[in-house]
C-alpha cells in the first residue's frame, strides 16, 4: 500500500501505544465438556462451562476457545489458500472486487468511522438454501470466486462447514447462560441467515504509530468467531478500566465475541466490546472472522424471557434485514454514516 495517506492518520486519542499491555487478558475457555458430549447433559462440568462462559459474556465481551472441534488442518488449508491469494499482484486480485451492486469479493479501501484501514480484505457471501424470497434488497450476489489459487473456494466452503457447527455449540451455550432453553436462539439463523465469512490481510505498515489494520469498532451481528495468526494486533478494550489489551496469539484458539444483536436479545445482560487491530512495520498479520448473523426477517428485540416489569426493554426493536441493506449500501458509498446500534438503546 505504500506511503501512508493522511486518509489511514488516526486521531491523536485513538492511535495504538506500541507497549503491549498483556496482563488480565481475556478469559480463555476450554470446550471439551460440549463439544464431546451430544447431546450435553447436566453434569457439573457443563454447570462449569456455562458458568464460565456467562462470566466472559459479562465482563469483556469476548472470550478465546480451547477443544473447539475444528480440525486444525482445515483452518491450515485456508490459511495458506489465503496467503496465496492476497499474494497476487493487486490487479488480479481487483478482477474480483466488490462493486456497488455486489458487497462481496477483494476490497482494499475499507474505513472505520471515516480513516481508512490498513488492510485489504476478501468477503464471502454465506450460500444458504433459500426457503423465501428475502423480504429487505435482493441477497442474490454470489461471491465472485477467485480462479487462483484453484483450492480457495474449496478451503473456505470445508472452514465454514466446521465453524458452523461450533457457532451453534456456541449459541447454546449462551443461550444456557441467560437461563433459556438451550435452543432458544437457533430459530433465527436456521433460514436465510446473513452470516458474512471475511479474510483481513494487513500488509507491513510503515507508520503502526499512526494507523490500524482496523480501527476501534464493535460487531452489529449476533457473534464473530475470529481466527487470527501468529503475529498478533488485536486489541480488546476491558470494560473494568477502559484500557486497550492485546489478545496474545495462542495457536488453534479462537477467538469469540458477541456482537450487538447478542446485547438486543440479552436485553443488556452482555455487551458487546470495543476492538481494534494494530499493524506492525515487518510482518503481514491474517485474520478470519466469521460474522454469525440471523436471518434478514428478523426482528431484532430484547428476547421476552429477558425482560418485564423490573427489567423492561432496554433497546427497540429493528429490522435485522433494513439494517443490513442500508449497511451495504453505505459501505460502498461513504462508510460510517449508516445507522448505528446506539441509535436503538432507549
Ligand atoms: O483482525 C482482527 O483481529 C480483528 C478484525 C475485526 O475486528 C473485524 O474484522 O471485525
Ligand atoms: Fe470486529
Amino acid at each position: 500500500m505504500g506511503e501512508v495517506d493522511p486518509a489511514f492518520i488516526q486521531e491523536f486519542e485513538h492511535r495504538p501505544k506500541l507497549a503491549v499491555v498483556e496482563a488480565q487478558g481475556i478469559p480463555q475457555i476450554d470446550l471439551s465438556p460440549f463439544i464431546n458430549s451430544s447431546p450435553p447433559g447436566n453434569s457439573p462440568a457443563i454447570e462449569d462451562l456455562v458458568n464460565q462462559v456467562r462470566d466472559a459474556c459479562k465482563d469483556w465481551g469476548f472470550f478465546q476457545v480451547i477443544n473447539h472441534g475444528v480440525p486444525i488442518e482445515v483452518r491450515e488449508k485456508l490459511q495458506s489458500a489465503a496467503k496465496r491469494f492476497f499474494d497476487q499482484p493487486v490487479e488480479e486480485k481487483k478482477k474480483v472486487r466488490r462493486s456497488e451492486n455486489n458487497p462481496f469479493g477483494y476490497y482494499d479501501t475499507e474505513q472505520t468511522k471515516n480513516v481508512r484501514d490498513w488492510k485489504e480484505v476478501f468477503d464471502f457471501k454465506v450460500e444458504v438454501l433459500k426457503s423465501t424470497p428475502a423480504s429487505y434488497e435482493s441477497d442474490d450476489n454470489p461471491t465472485p470466486w477467485p480462479d487462483n489459487p484453484p483450492e480457495f473456494r474449496e478451503a473456505s466452503e470445508e472452514y465454514l462447514k466446521e465453524v458452523e457447527k461450533l457457532a451453534y455449540k456456541l449459541l447454546e451455550l449462551i443461550s444456557l447462560s441467560l437461563n433459556l432453553h438451550a435452543n432458544r436462539l437457533e430459530a433465527f439463523f436456521s433460514k436465510d441467515q446473513t452470516t458474512m465469512f471475511r479474510i483481513n490481510h494487513y500488509p507491513p505498515c510503515p507508520a503502526p504509530d499512526l494507523a490500524l489494520g482496523v480501527g476501534r469498532h464493535k460487531d452489529a451481528g449476533a457473534l464473530t468467531i475470529l481466527a487470527q495468526d501468529d503475529v498478533g494486533g488485536l486489541e480488546v478494550k476491558r470494560k473494568s478500566d477502559g484500557e486497550w489489551v492485546f489478545v496474545k496469539p495462542t495457536p488453534n484458539t479462537f477467538i469469540i465475541n458477541i456482537g450487538d444483536i447478542m446485547t438486543a436479545w440479552s436485553n443488556g445482560r452482555y455487551e458487546g466490546a470495543e476492538h481494534r487491530a494494530k499493524v506492525n512495520s515487518t510482518r503481514a498479520r491474517f485474520s478470519i472472522p466469521i460474522f454469525f448473523n440471523p436471518s434478514r426477517s428478523t426482528v431484532v428485540e430484547p428476547l421476552a424471557e429477558l425482560r418485564d416489569e423490573g427489567k423492561p426493554a432496554k433497546y427497540e426493536s429493528y429490522n435485522w434485514g433494513e439494517f443490513l441493506a442500508a449497511a451495504e449500501r453505505n459501505n460502498f458509498k461513504k462508510p460510517d454514516v449508516n445507522t448505528q446500534f446506539i441509535d436503538f438503546k432507549k
